[in-house]
């Protein structure tokens, strides 16, 4: 126990075994539902939604475990929504590509993700993107993934004359996403530790009773095989050989890199981590990201991020890496409850789409509306990625945008080499896709 405290300076920090212990469990109750939502995200690709459970428990489990070690920081890893929903609602599905080659894309993405990291070009590339533009970028994913939630939930459906509409209150499952929402908002609202998971519980106990979902075969199992997905990303790398795959993996790594690099920031500043601006240690953090994402694409899931719901643990006291630790072993014992996934159905999930879209949202508030050559495109990048139903497309339409009101606004020298250099990707990118 000693040995422990020592390693986690745990004194240092103010803080305790028991209360780490604590903050880790409410960590992991906090995004355990990911075990499901993933799996039946990366199924709606065609992947073996077993295989995906076990990957992103190890996977996310890894993650959390690096973080803990390496950074020492009380952050926990799990593949991000919103870049599951880009692989297969975008990737898969939109560009018909095949899951396959989507998981060689992201094994691709997180080696240059940590060649970025260990080589230090973070900072560079950091700078490079306007400030506004990331921002925009981590709400346009908010925006996505709630908007996903609300048709997979039934809240919104497709609609000849208006495009989309809301969806009809007689069907009756629909009103499982309905009861799971605002069971999931008051627990959230009260700030209740793991609300998302618990509103999940209740949703899938109310479709149980009801009979709109079905009883599962057991509760606890040995973990599913990963057969169908382990390494399948290594044997298909030779097929990222087009310009549409190579905007693909750009995508996977824009996305994670400034979704983990964001939600760093701001969870360091929330736990007061934060020393000149600057947040310690940055690179191992990195690096255990970066790490995580490499292996689960070998094992079978989408890229991995810091988790904003890390500020769960933070909020309850963790301030130590022991916090991501716990968090990590507890995703193995998540392993074992695999046959609950067939009770997770999408009633279940919609409304952890939402809540965590409204999260994810939040950074709307920092952009700056007033100067419009910064709005006009950032608004692009937030109306973009649901209209679109694309993360890459939201990004394309905002990067596009930016170096023309910028030149226009007489500020072309503000304009990062690298933005120009993206301009003229993603323009060739979308018209790659219109010719399709
Ligand atoms: N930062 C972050 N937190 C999440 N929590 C659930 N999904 C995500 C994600 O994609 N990014």
């Amino acid at each position: 126990m000693q040995y422990i405290s020592n390693y986690f300076k745990l004194d240092e920090l103010g803080t305790n075994v028991r209360r780490e212990v604590l903050a880790g469990f409410t960590t992991f109750i906090s995004m355990a539902y990911i075990l499901f939502v993933n799996p039946s995200v990366l199924g709606a690709s065609g992947m073996d939604k077993g295989a995906v459970f076990t990957a992103t428990a190890l996977a996310s489990s890894l993650g959390c475990l690096l973080m803990g070690i390496l950074a020492k920081y009380p952050i926990a890893i799990a593949p991000g929504l919103g870049v599951n929903a880009f692989f297969t609602y975008s990737v898969v599905i939109g560009m018909k590509i095949p899951w396959q080659t989507a998981l060689a894309g992201v094994f691709v993405a997180s080696i240059i993700f940590m060649i970025i990291t260990v080589f230090k070009l973070r900072e560079a590339i950091i700078n490079a993107i306007p400030h506004n533009l990331k921002l925009a970028i981590a709400a346009g994913i908010g925006l996505f993934i709630a908007f996903i939630g609300l048709h997979d939930g039934g809240l919104i459906v497709a609609n000849k004359s208006t495009v989309v509409g809301l969806g009809s209150l007689n069907v009756s499952t629909t009103w499982l996403t309905i009861f799971g929402l605002i069971v999931t908002a008051i627990l959230m609202t009260r700030k209740v530790p793991g609300a998302i998971f618990i509103g999940m519980v209740l949703t899938s106990v109310l479709g149980l009773i009801t009979g709109l979902i079905h009883l599962p075969s057991a509760i606890i199992s040995s973990a599913p095989s990963m057969h169908p997905t382990f390494m399948v990303a290594l044997t298909h790398v030779g097929e990222i050989n087009s310009l549409q795959l190579v905007v693909v993996v750009l995508t996977f790594l824009l996305v994670t890199f400034f979704d983990t690099a964001g939600t760093l920031v701001g969870l360091a500043e929330q736990a007061g981590f934060m020393k000149d601006n600057k947040m310690p240690r940055v690179g191992r953090a990195l690096l255990a990201d970066s790490s995580s994402m490499l292996v689960g694409s070998l094992l079978g899931t989408s890229p991995t991020s810091a988790y904003v719901e890390s500020s769960a643990g933070i909020a309850v006291g963790g301030r130590s890496g022991l916090t991501a630790v716990v968090t990590g072993l507890l995703f193995i014992v998540g392993l074992f409850f695999s046959p609950l996934l067939s009770v997770v159905t999408s009633q279940v999930t919609a409304p952890a789409l939402i809540i965590v879209g409204v999260l994810m949202a939040q950074s709307l508030k920092q952009i700056d509306w007033q100067q419009l050559e910064i709005a006009i495109p950032a608004f692009l990048i937030v109306l973009g990625m649901p209209l679109t139903y694309s993360i890459s497309d939201g990004i394309a339409l905002g990067f596009i945008m930016y170096p023309i009101t910028m030149i226009a606004a007489g500020r072309r020298k503000e304009v990062h080499p690298l933005m120009y250099g993206l301009f003229f990707v993603f323009l060739i990118f979308l018209w790659i896709l219109n010719v399709n």
